[in-house]
């Protein structure tokens, strides 16, 4: 079903990414996309299923990090269906990625897209972020983190900073509020060793969300009691 609109999937990305796609990059995709209408029949995956809007607000509203990436060492957070982890697996095949989320189904359809795909480089992590973060395996391992839609900003330093090296990125995509957030995380990047290094907007048009993309640079060491335990930063945020 996407192959019939693999000329969109260029042209957006040529225009919002600035780069050409190989065939090989676009039929991925395209097989990607096929793959989440599939399952999203049986799973809860997404509410978008209009191809067009898939490949905007889904594809081209991930790939948009691309540009922002630190070194090669990258997570998503609550990746749910794969947003940003899997698109940008498919434009930068040379990161190291992992996905991560505490729903197992999930995941297991993340497996099957992964194989189907042939990506290499990239795994799934079936954990509540908490416990990552406390994980020595994953703490201070990453250079670059992101997750899209699953946390306020105050929370998700807390979910993000732990997992990042020293000088390591968090590029958090939010909407057109996302002013309100940075004002409540003042005191959530003092504690954690965040600092915000810049914002940057998109606009993809066509009703897609105003993006503002917040590069946030871990500055020092995130102190061993954070994460707190599982919950408790939503629960009750830094902020
Ligand atoms: C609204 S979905 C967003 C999914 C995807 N990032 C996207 O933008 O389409 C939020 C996801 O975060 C996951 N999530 C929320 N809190 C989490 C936590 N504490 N640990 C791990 N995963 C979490 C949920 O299971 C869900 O898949």
């Amino acid at each position: 079903m996407f192959r019939e609109h693999a000329s969109l999937i260029q042209l957006l990305t040529k225009q919002h990414i600035g780069s050409e796609l190989s065939d090989l990059q676009v039929t991925k995709l395209c097989n990607f996309g096929d793959l989440l209408l599939d399952w999203n029949q049986r799973l809860n995956l997404t509410r978008i299923t209009e191809p067009h809007e898939v490949i905007l607000k889904h594809f081209i509203d991930s790939m948009v990090l691309g540009r922002f990436i630190n070194g090669l060492t990258f997570a998503d957070l609550g990746t749910g269906a794969g947003f940003p982890g899997i698109p940008l697996k498919i434009l930068r095949p040379d990161l190291d990625i992992v996905l991560m989320d505490s729903l197992k189904k999930r995941l297991d359809f993340l497996d099957v897209v992964i194989q189907a795909l042939d990506l290499k480089g990239i795994k799934t992590i079936h954990a509540r972020v908490e416990d990552f973060g406390r994980d020595v395996h994953y703490r201070r391992h990453f250079d670059t983190v992101s997750s899209r839609a699953v946390a306020r900003l105050p929370v998700l330093l807390e979910y993000a900073l732990p997992v990042l090296k020293v000088n390591g990125l968090l590029l958090a995509p939010k909407g057109s509020q996302y002013e309100i957030e940075v004002t409540e995380s003042k005191r959530a990047l003092l504690l954690l060793g965040g600092s915000i290094e810049g914002i940057e907007h998109f606009n993809l048009g066509e009703g897609a969300e105003h993006r503002a993309i917040l590069r946030i640079r871990k500055v020092k060491e995130t102190p061993p009691e954070y994460p707190r335990q599982a919950g408790t930063p939503a629960k009750d945020p830094l902020s």
